[in-house]
Parts: C-alpha cells; sequence; structure tokens
C-alpha cells in the first residue's frame, strides 16, 4: 500500500513536470478533468476483474488514497515550481496569484477586476505578477509593448474555439485574412455612407430627448437602444427603429446576462470552458448559448435576406423581413459576400458567424432580428464577442458633460460655429469636442482591463525591465489613464490637457482606447463618429442636469464585465433658451 501511494505521489510530479509545465492546457480543461475522474476507476475495476468476492468498501478507500498522493505530488509539484523557480518568481505580486489564477478569479467576484488591479498596482508597483504566468504592467509604455508586433494574442483568445473571428483568433494568419475584409466593410468610401445613415439616427434620438419635456431619462438604456439602432443601420442595412419605440427586446437582456458572467471568470478562461463543456444548460451558461444562436442565426437571416437561394444552415425564413433590405452596402454584406465566393464549408461558416457576431455585439442586436430570433430554436452555437462597447461610451460621455458644464462650454461654443452638427466628417475636426472626448475615455475606458498578449520567446524589455519570452501580459487601460506617470494630476477630468495644456500630460503612450497596430480597433471611426454625434447633439440643444446628486453611481457602480457596464446615470434634458 505504501510502495502503491509513493508510486501515485511521484506520478503526480512527473506528470507535471512532463506535461503540464509545457505548452498551453486551457483547450483541454474539459479532457484533462475527464480523465482525472475516470483514471483511478481504473484500478478497482481491474481488481474486481482480477479477485473474486471483492470488498469494494476497502477498494474504494485504497483508490481514494492513491489518487490523493497523486494529486499531492501534483500540487506540490506546482506550488513549488511557481513559488520558486518560474521564471517570474522574482517580480512582486500576491503570492496567491503566483499560486493559482483561482486567486484573481476570487477576487473578481463582484466583477471589480478594474479596481482590483489598480488595488495591486498601488501595492506592489509597476510591474505586478497577478498569475502564475502573467504579468500585468502599469507603465506609461505599457500599451505600446502589448501592441508590438512581436506580441502574440494569449489563451483568452481561444475562448470560443474551434469559432474564430478577427478578434478570437491566435493565428496571425487567419487574424490577416479576416481583417482584410474589416477593412474592406469599413472603407473611406463605405463610412461616407454610414455617416450619411447616422445623420437618420441621430434625428431619431433628438425627437425621443425633446419629447422628454425634461422628464428623467434612463441614460444608460437610451445609449443601448441608439448604439443598436446605428448598428442595424450600418451593420445590416435595417432601420429598427428601437429609440423611436423605446423598447428593451429579450435578446439584448440575454446578451448583458450572458456577459456577466465573464465579470469574474475573464482572469481564468478555462473555467467558462469548463462551464461550456460540462453544464451548459446552466443559469447564464444557457444564456450564453442562446447568444451564440442568436448570432448565427443572425447570419443565416441576413444571408436569406440578400440571396434567398442560399444554403444556410438555420431555419431563418422569418428573422428579416423585407424592410429591412437595404440597396447599400453594409457591414455584414460584405462578409456574406466573401463566405458565398469562397469554399462555402464549415470552418468558413464560423469564421463567417463569428466576425458577424463581433459586430453584433460591438453594437447591439437589431431589434426585429432579436423578436424574431425569440421563436428560433437553432442547434447551433456560435460566438460573439467584442462587445458592447460604444452604448458605455456614450453613457460615460453624457456623465462627464452633466459633470463638467464648464468644460462642456467650450465644446458648445466650438460647436456654434459649425454650419450642420450631424455632419460626422466636420465633427471630426473640432479639437475640443475630440479633447472632451479622449479626457472622457482616459478615465472611464470602454474596455477597462481587458486585453491579455504572449511576450515573443527572446522576451520584451519595458524601461529596463526584462520580461521573459511565453509570458502573459496585460495593461489595464483604467489604470493607465490615471498613472500619475503619465499624467499631471492624473485623477481629474481636465481637457484642455488634450487642448492648449499638454503640459499635463507626461507621456502620450498611456493613451490608447482603441488599441494600436495591427490588432487595433477597427470601428474606431464609426464609434468616434457616433461619440461625436451625440455629444453634439446634446450639446447645442440641451441642457444637461442631475436628477440626484452628481452621478456618482456612475463610476461607483460600475463594473468590468469584459466591456464597462456604468452604474445608472439619469439625466434631465432641457431645451436650451
Ligand atoms: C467606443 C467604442 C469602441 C472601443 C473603445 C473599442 C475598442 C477596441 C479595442 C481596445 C480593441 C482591441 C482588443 C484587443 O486588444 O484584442 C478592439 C478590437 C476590435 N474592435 Fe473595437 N472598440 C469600439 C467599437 C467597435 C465597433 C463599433 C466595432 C464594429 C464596427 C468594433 C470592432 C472591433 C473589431 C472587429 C476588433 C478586432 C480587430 C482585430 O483584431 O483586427 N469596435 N476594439
Amino acid at each position: 500500500m505504501a510502495t502503491y501511494s509513493a508510486l501515485s505521489f511521484f506520478a503526480g510530479i512527473a506528470v507535471h513536470q512532463a506535461i503540464f509545465i509545457r505548452n498551453d492546457w486551457h483547450l483541454h480543461a474539459p479532457s484533462i478533468v475527464l480523465v482525472h475522474l475516470l483514471l483511478p476507476l481504473c484500478y478497482p475495476l481491474y481488481q474486481a476483474y482480477h479477485t473474486q468476492d471483492v470488498d469494494f468498501l476497502p477498494l474504494g478507500l485504497q483508490t481514494l488514497g492513491y489518487g490523493s498522493a497523486y494529486l499531492i505530488g501534483l500540487l506540490c509539484s506546482i506550488l513549488t515550481y511557481r513559488l520558486f523557480f518560474h521564471r517570474l518568481y522574482k517580480f512582486p505580486g500576491p503570492r496567491l496569484a503566483a499560486v493559482s489564477k483561482l486567486w484573481h478569479v476570487w477576487k473578481c467576484r463582484h466583477s471589480l477586476g478594474h479596481l482590483v488591479l489598480e488595488e495591486w498596482h498601488q501595492q506592489y508597483g509597476p510591474f505586478v505578477r497577478t498569475g502564475p504566468n502573467e504579468l500585468t504592467m502599469f507603465h506609461p509604455g505599457a500599451a505600446e509593448l502589448m501592441d508590438n508586433p512581436k506580441s502574440m494574442r494569449s489563451d483568452w483568445y481561444d475562448l470560443i474555439h474551434p469559432r474564430a473571428s478577427a478578434i478570437f483568433t491566435r493565428s496571425k494568419a487567419v487574424h490577416s485574412v479576416r481583417r482584410k475584409i474589416w477593412d474592406r466593410a469599413l472603407s473611406q468610401a463605405s463610412l461616407v455612407e454610414y455617416y450619411r445613415r447616422f445623420k437618420h439616427q441621430i434625428r431619431n434620438l433628438d425627437v425621443c430627448l425633446a419629447d422628454s419635456n425634461g422628464a428623467p431619462i434612463y441614460v444608460n438604456e437610451l445609449m443601448y437602444w441608439y448604439a443598436f439602432d446605428n448598428m442595424g443601420d450600418f451593420g445590416f442595412g435595417a432601420d429598427f427603429g428601437m429609440v423611436r419605440d423605446q423598447r428593451w427586446v429579450e435578446g439584448a437582456l440575454m446578451m448583458r446576462s450572458a456577459l456577466t458572467l465573464l465579470g469574474p471568470f475573464s482572469p481564468a478562461i478555462w473555467i467558462p470552458r469548463l462551464g461550456f463543456a460540462f453544464v451548459p444548460n446552466l443559469g447564464k451558461v444557457r444564456h450564453w448559448f442562446k447568444m451564440l444562436d442568436f448570432a448565427d442565426a443572425c447570419t443565416d437571416a441576413r444571408m436569406k435576406a440578400s440571396y434567398p437561394s442560399s444554403n444556410s444552415n438555420h431555419k431563418c425564413e422569418n428573422v428579416v423581413n423585407h424592410s429591412t433590405e437595404s440597396a447599400n452596402p453594409d457591414v455584414s454584406s460584405i462578409f456574406i459576400k466573401e463566405f458565398l465566393a469562397g469554399p462555402q464549408d464549415q470552418h468558413s461558416r464560423r469564421l463567417l458567424s463569428g466576425d458577424i457576431a463581433t459586430m453584433v455585439v460591438a453594437g447591439r442586436y437589431p431589434r426585429s432580428l432579436i423578436t424574431s430570433l425569440t421563436s428560433l430554436h437553432s442547434p447551433y452555437v456560435r460566438l460573439t464577442t467584442t462587445s458592447d462597447t460604444t452604448a458605455p461610451s456614450l453613457t460615460i460621455l453624457l456623465y462627464h458633460l452633466a459633470r463638467y458644464p464648464e468644460q462642456a462650454a467650450r465644446v458648445r461654443k466650438e460647436l456654434s460655429t459649425v454650419a450642420d452638427t450631424a455632419d460626422a466628417r466636420v465633427l471630426a475636426t473640432l479639437p475640443e469636442l475630440q479633447a472632451f472626448i479622449n479626457e472622457s475615455q482616459r478615465l472611464l475606458p470602454a474596455i477597462l482591463s481587458f486585453g491579455s498578449r504572449v511576450t515573443p520567446p527572446e522576451g520584451l524589455t519595458l524601461d529596463g525591465t526584462f520580461i521573459p519570452g511565453g509570458v502573459k501580459i496585460g495593461a489595464p487601460r483604467y489604470s493607465l489613464g490615471r498613472l500619475s506617470d503619465a499624467y499631471v494630476r492624473p485623477h481629474e477630468f481636465i481637457a484642455e490637457r488634450w487642448t492648449t495644456r499638454p503640459d499635463l500630460i507626461k507621456d502620450k503612450r498611456s493613451f490608447s482606447p482603441f488599441a494600436t497596430g495591427r490588432m487595433s480597433c477597427v470601428g474606431k471611426n464609426l464609434a468616434l463618429a457616433q461619440l461625436r454625434l451625440v455629444a453634439a447633439l446634446v450639446l447645442t440643444k440641451y441642457k444637461l442636469s442631475f436628477v440626484d446628486g452628481n452621478g456618482e453611481l456612475v463610476e461607483d457602480d460600475m463594473k468590468d464585465q469584459l466591456t464597462a457596464n456604468p452604474g445608472k446615470l439619469v439625466l434631465q434634458f432641457k431645451p436650451l433658451e
């Protein structure tokens, strides 16, 4: 018995040293769990087969003993390696975080990941070991290092594997091909057309604000509707009129619920993957899959609308009605054309679905698609990613406009010189407006902490600190926006730092709301256009005021759930004299 226990213990060490210490294992998490649950059964089964009159109780206890010895060996080896021999062992950070990502997950249980990281920054300095093989950088040059062409995407981007999209792939080749399609879909010529459509959407918002007659408006909600409508327009060539009808849809709420999973679990992506594999029908995991179903059906619906004879996998005839078809190009039509021109195999289909889903979630769902989808029980699942980035950015911007009226007045003055404040191209040339948006994104970015890369094998150096190769790195925008090494009076909202007071910015590299380089945000121009249009409308026509206090809840209740989910904002929009 003792010999077998010792053998089991050493087997645990051997498995760690020979297998788990190498490579990434997140994609195999479900199989690893299964093997570890099933393998111990082999021993009692073997004994039962070879022995007559087996007494199962002692045999079971014996098996449990060997299994425990194996696990103790495995854990001892993991602990010793991570604490004393890992290439990051000299970096400061919480000891428990160095031992396991579970500590980080636990700390993020209230979806306040951005504050957890900021607390660690204050405690441990600019380079913090936030995981066994993870370093989080709080340094003005960190964003640039992340976007270094040598850095690779981390395991996080396998979240939806085997499905993929421009953002959800670690393969440079796949990314490059998908990125080219995105670039085509959002070319300068297409942007002119999308900006023309934005004029229509901003008119709807104006009507909605005017109709409120100065009554309190739940801004978070309205901005989600507005972002939906815009996405419906440039994404699907459809007018879904959510602002006009002032109505939520079930699918959108489902998505919000599904994304909350990522608040606590984003630091350890193998946990959601275990959930997807073992408990797909449980609570929010089920919502996650419904969200994926929706993304698939969106793809099919759009395809069916433009190409009725296409061979679509889903029953989607009713998802898009004829009124949603458009003669004008839209983002999804470019992706669908690309798909139909190719082999139309499972791989291409997964890519199509992944990229359209990215776009849908970036701007939220079109209503008519969602309402139809609630009755659509597709057996397929796909993944949606990026996020609802535009809507929270709009809410945060309105919060800042109401909170800092003197600085907003400067933008208003600048806007008074503009003939057409619904022309996104003209708005893009206004420095005061851009400065206000920059300052808003600096202090409360839509992506608070998400984004990670892996250093190349030769490692990388930042300001004299060498980061070894093969290490996962992160640079949370929430903290980078508040670095005293990068900004003077970093916690104050001072829009002039982007215009007349450049001395208030010590290091511009710290500001990167859309990232830079080959993996930067492809929707940046569209997103900025929406922010500028809303600010211009509100400032030229309305006086903003809080109903209670100063809107502190926006920041105090903000959640970090892949994207920022701001706390409740209620404002009154009274027509200017
Ligand atoms: C204020 C709104 C937005 C913000 C702050 C934002 C920010 C970002 C950031 C930081 C990334 C890089 C993520 C990474 O590190 O992996 C990114 C990627 C991406 N974004 Fe956005 N985004 C916004 C709106 C949009 C919109 C409206 C769209 C779609 C039209 C979009 C589509 C994408 C895509 C496809 C990628 C992946 C690009 C690639 O991998 O080549 N984004 N975004």
